[in-house]
């Protein structure tokens, strides 16, 4: 259960970056990580083994959405086949703000950088497995894939402090690791108008899967709600990440873990805020064919877990042939892990 928190708690990873670390460290850690997912559910981690910064991470997303950034052109060469039908990746790529609906964002999405053995997909019109598309710059994509390989690489170490926490061999979760489909999304919210101050932007969810991290950038408006139903602002900390389990995680923990509800309201406009807001959420995944087991023995296989999840996103319509018969519609929402 969430508990009545005020603010979101910050841990220290210093520990992992040390060459050796010490077990009692290790297991202080675990434990304080164990804790957090069992009352907040939601955290700030600072002192990250990541080689990049925060400014790096913005950067990239300036990049893609800035001024100067990927042409309306090229992304939409980028977008995924829901968009535009003659496009051939269907998981991975470009999704444009969708017009008419509430949720006005834009993201470009990858998956980890090596070549993934196709898999059955639950679902023809997706390939889970299908590669990378990226823009021309070639060190657009080179930054892109370090970003996921070191997020992956610090899930990697929090999903073994975590399988401690539950008095399981460091390695528990390692069949997660097997073909991961990790997705990193860059997110471009652009700024509202004065008028909707203080709106959603994304509205109240919780993530479906494993485990994220999100870069959030200093514009703040992310929310996580508390057990007494309160909105506590989650701003942005210099130096971290935010992060939090899902939905399947909370599973798999037999309810100890929470997946708590968190959204993101439009930020007081300023002067300085003509870029709208930039987010980096990674999401952990497992492989499409990883069987999950929750430690109540129930089995889900990550991949069908997945494409019951979209079946509320834009992309899971059958946009083609609803163009083709002039139908098409809203969207009954758009796409939120
Ligand atoms: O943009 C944010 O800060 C949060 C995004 C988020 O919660 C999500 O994409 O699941
Ligand atoms: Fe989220």
């Amino acid at each position: 259960m969430s508990t009545s928190f005020s603010s979101l708690p910050i841990i220290s990873l210093s520990s992992l970056s040390k060459a050796s670390c010490d077990e009692a460290e290790l297991l202080r850690l675990s434990a304080e990580l164990d804790h957090v997912f069992s009352t907040t559910g939601f955290a700030y981690l600072t002192d990250l083994p990541l080689t990049y910064t925060h400014e790096d991470v913005f950067g990239i997303c300036d990049e893609f959405f800035g001024p100067n950034g990927v042409s309306t052109e090229e992304k939409m060469k980028l977008a995924k086949r829901t968009f535009v039908p003659g496009n051939k990746n269907t998981y991975r790529g470009y999704f444009p703000p969708q017009q008419g609906s509430d949720n006005l964002k834009e993201g470009f999405e990858l998956g980890t950088p090596s070549t993934l053995p196709s898999s059955s997909s639950p679902n023809p019109k997706f390939n889970l497995t299908e590669p990378n598309v990226f823009p021309s710059s070639q060190s657009f994509r080179t930054k892109c894939e370090t970003l996921h390989t070191e997020l992956q690489n610090l899930s990697t170490k929090l999903l073994s402090l975590l399988a401690v926490s539950l008095g399981k061999p460091s390695t528990f979760f390692e069949n997660y690791l097997t073909n991961s489909l990790s997705t990193l999304r860059l997110l471009h919210y652009p700024p509202v108008p004065a008028s909707r101050q203080q709106e959603l932007i994304c509205t109240p969810h919780t993530d479906s899967g494993i485990l994220t991290l999100l870069h959030q950038d200093s514009t703040g408006g992310l929310e996580v709600l508390n057990s007494k139903n309160e909105w506590i602002p989650a701003p942005y900390v210099p130096g971290s990440v935010v992060v939090n389990i899902g939905d399947l995680m909370a599973k798999v923990s037999g309810g100890r873990w929470v997946a708590t509800l968190h959204r993101v309201r439009a930020a007081k406009r300023n002067a300085d805020q003509v870029k709208g807001r930039h987010s980096v959420p990674f999401f952990f995944e497992p492989g499409a064919e990883c069987v999950v087991r929750s430690l109540d023995g129930e089995e889900v296989i990550y991949g069908k877990h997945v494409v019951e999840k979209m079946s509320g996103w834009v992309e899971f319509q059958d946009v083609i042939e609803e163009e083709e018969s002039g139908l098409r519609g809203v969207p009954k929402a758009v796409e939120v892990y």
